[in-house]
């Protein structure tokens, strides 16, 4: 994920709505002694699991889907995994690839037993069509055929995915400079990774290389700790709930920040307290720590990347 470093490191560089705190980051690290605050994948118990190919099929198509909750206020990720869990349980054949090209709008609600339309509906039933019809092109249909074609390696498959799945390709322009951020494909690895325990589908020899996946959750608990910082106007912005646009610099710097100063907070971990971790456990950490504080506020922007 060197692209993803590299690159959201830049904008760190040229940030200036959003800085990194060397100070708080230092004091969150020191707080936590180094060692993050072991969460267990699922610690909600809301996946579907089965140790199998079906377990990949659901994953994949739970990370197609996984974004932008927030303009429902009843609505979250609970509410999606635990849907697609309880479709699968009742039919197995409902996540399909070809039954996938074919899902509508109120079919997906259905589904899911939402009773409204979905946040971004429309372009969700577009990315389930994608993936089905990708999925049977070229990978006989199965998500699982994907994963086995990556030789056990977390960053391939992050590759992989977003070569043949464009709403994967979760990047921004920002001051005239391609930005990658890639939290939906990166979060598909990382979760065959801690859900197959790092065997069978989920063993890859580089999940280090794996970084955060920069959602609205992880950037609003890193200013809670004092590891970023907003200028005023975004403060502003973010505390009276209001809307910010999808590849506004605003946006690409409180992601690509997010993404830099957990891997600072890696580097720190490692050359004070000489522990070696990874950016998937400090995600499910921070992130697991954010959705249990509903009054820290988040920024608020359409799209389909988070
Ligand atoms: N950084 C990061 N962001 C994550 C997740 C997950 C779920 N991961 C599962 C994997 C194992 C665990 O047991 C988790 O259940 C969802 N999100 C993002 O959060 C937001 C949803 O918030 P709310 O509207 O409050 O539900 C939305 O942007 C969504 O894309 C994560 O792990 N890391």
């Amino acid at each position: 994920m060197e692209e993803v470093r590299s690159s959201t490191a830049w904008v760190v560089s040229h940030s200036f709505h959003v800085v990194v705190d060397s100070s708080g980051l230092e004091k969150a690290v020191d707080t936590i002694e180094g060692s993050v605050p072991k969460v267990e994948w699922d610690f909600e118990g809301i996946h579907y699991f089965d140790n199998g190919p079906l377990t990949v099929q659901y994953l994949f198509v739970l990370d197609a889907l996984n974004f932008c909750f927030w303009p429902d206020k009843d609505l979250s990720y609970d509410n999606l995994a635990l849907g697609l869990r309880e479709a699968i349980q009742n039919d197995k054949s409902v996540l399909d690839a070809d039954r996938l090209q074919k899902y509508t709008g109120p079919q997906l609600r259905e589904l899911l037993k939402w009773p409204r339309p979905l946040p971004l509906e429309d372009e969700r039933i577009r990315l389930l069509h994608e993936v089905g019809k990708e999925l049977e092109k070229n990978f006989g249909g199965k998500a699982v055929n994907l994963v086995s074609s990556c030789g056990k390696s977390a960053v391939a498959l992050v590759a992989l995915v977003t070569r043949h799945f464009p709403g994967f390709r979760d990047h921004s322009v920002y001051k005239g400079h391609q930005v990658f951020l890639y939290k939906r494909a990166q979060i598909f690895a990382s979760d065959l990774w801690s859900a197959f325990k790092g065997q069978s589908y989920g063993e890859f020899n580089d999940i280090g290389a794996i970084t955060i996946f920069a959602d609205y959750i992880v950037p609003a608990v890193l200013r809670y700790l004092g590891v970023l910082r907003y200028s005023s106007a975004l403060a502003s912005i973010i505390d009276a709930n209001r809307e910010i646009v999808s590849g506004s610099e605003e946006e690409v710097e409180l992601r690509a920040c997010t993404v830099y100063a957990v891997e600072k907070m890696r580097e720190l971990i490692k050359i004070k307290y000489g522990k070696q971790v990874l950016s998937v456990e400090l995600d499910l950490w921070l992130w697991s720590f954010g959705i249990k504080c509903p009054s820290l506020q988040h920024h608020r922007t359409l799209s389909i990347y988070y």
